[in-house]
């Protein structure tokens, strides 16, 4: 099984989101960005590496929300979500097509990555839930 960790940063009352190239596998679906986990890295330092590799910024991992395991045909993942806090710098758009600052409430229309859609579900409990 492939782990990958993806990042929920949040700016103000909005949340990051990227469009993944056509070239990338589940090309031109959105996705909280992020990536594999290396061996013999944690899943904190993963992320913060991949969010920096991919958009140039810094972010910060405070919580860690349910993992997801989804079958795709040719392999599963575990996706692990983190909130995390944005720390700076200027989105780059160094491997992805696109990225949208999202309102919560805008998050069901956008076409997800399959195994994100329980992510994003749960991501909105937790918003209700600071109200
Ligand atoms: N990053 C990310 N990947 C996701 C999400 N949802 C989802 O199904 N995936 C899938 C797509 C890919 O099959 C896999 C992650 O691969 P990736 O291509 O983003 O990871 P990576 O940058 O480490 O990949 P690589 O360049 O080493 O191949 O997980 C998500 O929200 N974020």
């Amino acid at each position: 099984m492939i782990k990958v960790v993806c990042a929920i940063v949040e700016q103000y009352d909005r949340v990051l989101l990227t469009q993944r190239s056509e070239q990338m596998r589940e090309g031109l679906l959105w996705e909280f960005p992020g990536g594999k986990v290396e061996p013999h890295e944690t899943e904190k330092n993963s992320l913060v590496r991949e969010i920096k590799e991919e958009l140039a910024i810094e972010v910060q991992p405070y919580k860690r929300l349910q993992p997801i395991i989804h079958p795709y045909p040719n392999y599963t993942i575990e996706l692990i979500p983190y909130l995390c806090k944005f720390n700076g710098g200027v989105v780059q758009l160094l491997e992805h097509k696109t990225y949208h600052w999202v309102l919560p409430e805008d998050l069901p229309n956008y076409s997800w990555c399959p195994a994100d859609v329980p992510i994003v579900e749960e991501y909105l409990q937790v918003c209700r839930s600071r109200q």
